[in-house]
């Protein structure tokens, strides 16, 4: 059985450069097979000792899982007004010319870009984010895919004009069976801990939202999110494999992510799916307003009727959902939004949170509703324009790709995109956490401390606060 794997591979492989010598045309060569179980998080420090970036994808409630080692191509574009179409552009341009072996159908195998955007390609880019551009996307030389219980590995190779069969043929072998080795790496002492926290100027950000309130007294602008910055020092580098299981472990409910770039990785695990797209079928989520989980169940139930009955977390929530309505109406027929919220509950909060499900219209992809919704009123604010303009001039943080969207494509036109949310910028012992609120005129500064205060809890647990 082996030997006739390794034979169609072979030959597959011989094929696409073959193709790439006589049409003199650099190319993409992806081959997808179905493998034994592997550990995910093994094969991501494998990836780190062959000094390939790493990838990282789960939605939980899926049961499906990516892991993704360095870049066979990345899709860039510098030009922020136009990123979306023109990273799309890249990514049909690559998948005109691909060689692609893939028996499964199985979604997240294959050619897959994974990658995200910044929140507001306008606002100047600080030191803190140099290493994220407003787009980037990989498709990662190795994928790992977790599937319905099944286990896939694709191979993705840009092949240029000048490589050989026997060059291409020994690297991809080397590096599958290091990266499929599935031992254990030993990490002797590594406990991580935080040994500082500072809080980036929480009284200048309480001062922000008086004055956002008093705009939104004073104007016709109803909300505006704002967030801030936790900055953490480590006792040593943290190790991201582990960091993602914990998450992985501790978060239902959310999609955990990860995104390494150079030596910082901006992760998380977020509650928020922005849209998903499977053939005609497109689903997206309002999510705002939020309270703490009780200690027993009668309390967490009590407090998660006072949070559905609260005009002003209501009124949080109720912009999210018009904006997505209007916006899927533009892209999608079949616009299916439930008339009242339902309460979610995570980890450590709870949520009123609104499913949306439609069907998409011919000539829309993933990207033109990722165009169309983002940002959504969960993270920008009513009427988007005057409330990202006040962001901009009033908040302190850069926000990189905090509260951006984050996900993956693939060659099927299958895609998932969540809002980074509840994430961190993990640099070596370093780290960035951010969290925000909707701002609303009846929002109380000191709440609103608190709530960011429960948002961050989940990071600080696993990076090692309890
Ligand atoms: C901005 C964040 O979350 C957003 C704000 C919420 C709120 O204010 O109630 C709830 C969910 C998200 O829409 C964050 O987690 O950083
Ligand atoms: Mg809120």
């Amino acid at each position: 059985m082996i030997e006739v794997k390794e034979k169609q591979f072979t030959a597959e492989l011989e094929a696409a450069i073959q193709s790439v010598h006589t049409d003199q045309k650099n190319k993409l060569f992806s081959y997808t097979e179905k493998i034994n179980p592997v550990n995910l998080y093994r094969f991501l420090e494998k990836a780190a000792d062959l000094k390939l970036p790493r990838t990282f994808w789960s939605s939980a409630n899926e049961d499906f899982q990516m892991a993704g080692a360095g870049h066979a191509f990345e899709l860039s574009a510098k030009d922020s007004p136009s990123r979306y179409e023109q990273v799309e552009q890249e990514w049909h341009a690559l998948l005109s010319d691909a060689v692609i072996y893939n028996p499964y159908h199985v979604s997240g195998t294959g050619v897959v870009a994974l990658g995200g955007f910044s929140f507001d390609p306008l606002k100047p880019q600080t030191k803190l984010w140099e290493n994220f551009p407003c787009s980037h996307f990989s498709i990662p030389n190795y994928i790992l895919t977790h599937a319905e219980g099944n286990y896939y590995l694709t191979l993705n190779r840009f092949i240029c004009t000048d490589e050989t069969y026997a060059g291409v043929l020994e690297q991809l072998q080397d590096h599958r069976q290091t990266l499929l080795n599935n031992a254990e790496n030993k990490r002797d002492g590594y406990v991580l801990h935080i040994q500082r926290k500072t809080e980036i100027d929480p009284e200048q950000w309480k001062e922000t939202i008086k004055k956002a309130t008093d705009v939104m007294k004073n104007t016709a602008v109803d909300k505006i999110v704002l967030a801030r910055e936790v900055r953490l020092h480590f006792n040593q580098s943290a190790n991201i494999p582990d960091i993602l299981k914990r998450l992985v472990d501790t978060q239902p409910n959310t999609y955990v992510f990860g995104y390494e770039m150079g030596e910082d990785c901006f992760l998380g695990a977020t509650p928020e799916r922005l849209v998903k797209v499977k053939d005609d079928e497109v689903l997206s989520t309002c999510l705002a307003g939020t309270a703490p989980r009780g200690e027993t169940m009668e309390e967490d139930e009590q407090i998660a009727d006072n949070l559905f009955r609260d005009p002003k977390n209501r009124e949080e929530h109720d912009y999210v959902v018009q904006m997505i309505r209007n916006t899927m109406e533009a892209y999608c027929t079949d616009v299916n939004v439930p008339f009242e919220p339902a309460v979610h509950q995570y980890k450590t909060l709870q949520h009123l949170y609104t499913p949306v499900r439609a069907k998409l219209k011919k000539n829309h992809r993933i990207f033109s509703i990722i165009s169309g919704l983002h940002p959504t009123p969960a993270l920008g604010g009513t009427p988007r324009q005057e409330a990202l303009a006040f962001i901009r001039e009033n908040e302190l943080l850069d926000r990189g790709w905090y509260g951006a969207p984050i996900g993956w494509m693939d060659s099927n036109n299958h895609g998932e995109f969540a809002v980074a949310l509840r994430s961190a910028l993990i640099q070596k012992d370093e780290a960035s956490l951010f969290a925000g609120c909707g701002i609303v005129e009846d929002s109380i500064p000191e709440s609103e401390y608190e709530e960011t205060n429960i948002k961050l809890m989940p990071m600080l647990s696993v990076l090692g606060v309890d």
